[in-house]
């Protein structure tokens, strides 16, 4: 469902005299439906690049990242927002909403774009929210004053909402307490049940060892490990 094969990324540094610093080289991986694989490695390893590649929030300098169907070097943006309306959820560590949408319509909103009936959509946000345990006091309000961990389980509820084939999630425990830790593990190994692909970041090794059936450690292509 995810197959990366001998990708690689630089970044220019503008600001610094047009640097160029080389991150990762030579990244080939596969996940297939049904399966989740953990990225570590050290601080500075490439993780979160990685995540934003696939994602295509960065563009890769070379090499192919298939989602699905959809190669995504060098796909036009038309065809990468079709691809995370469709295919590519994302659970971000932080919650970035537009100010004053209610969190209710937040995770109601991937739903409605893709379609479905309003009432529909409603009643999945709902359900989503309430076994987040997200008070229904604050259903109606904006997400933007809620604490962390409140804001954590609003973007896990809208992550979910639909079901993704492939779903990357960043630091998806980070803020959570044992409860809702448990009820997040419970909604990944149900979304790996359906056949979701899944490629995490989890700081949290108990919840990596739980969920997540490998380690891919992206060390291996940092430059200077792999020369
Ligand atoms: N937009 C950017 N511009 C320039 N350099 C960047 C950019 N994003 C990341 N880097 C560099 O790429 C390297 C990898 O960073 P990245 O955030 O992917 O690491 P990580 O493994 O996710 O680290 P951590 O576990 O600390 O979050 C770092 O050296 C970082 O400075």
């Amino acid at each position: 469902m995810i197959t990366l094969d001998n990708v690689s990324k630089t970044f220019t540094l503008h600001n610094q005299g047009s640097a160029v610093i080389s991150v990762l080289t030579g990244v080939s991986l596969h996940v297939a439906p049904g399966e989740c694989v953990a990225l570590t490695g050290a601080s500075g390893a490439g993780k979160s690049t990685l995540m934003r590649m696939i994602y295509g929030n960065y563009r890769a300098q070379s090499g192919s990242i298939r989602i699905g169907e959809t190669e995504l070097v060098n796909a036009a943006p038309r065809d990468i927002i079709r691809l995370r309306r469709q295919t590519l959820g994302y659970v971000s560590q932080f919650l970035r909403v537009v100010p004053r949408v209610a969190t209710r319509d937040v995770v109601a909103d991937p739903l409605l774009t893709l379609g479905i009936p309003a009432a529909e959509a409603q009643t999945q946000a709902d359900t989503l929210l309430t076994r987040l345990n997200i008070p229904q006091t604050l259903w109606s309000l904006s997400p933007t004053t809620f604490s962390g961990g409140e804001q954590q389980r609003v973007n896990i509820a809208r992550g979910f909402a639909h079901p993704y084939p492939a779903l990357l999630l960043d630091e998806p425990t980070a803020s959570l307490d044992p409860t809702n830790r448990a009820v997040v593990l419970d909604l990944i190994t149900a979304a790996k049940a359906r056949g979701a692909a899944i490629i995490g970041i989890f700081h949290d090794q108990e919840a990596r060892e739980q969920v997540c059936d490998r380690e891919i450690n992206v060390s291996a292509f940092t430059p200077q490990v792999a020369a």
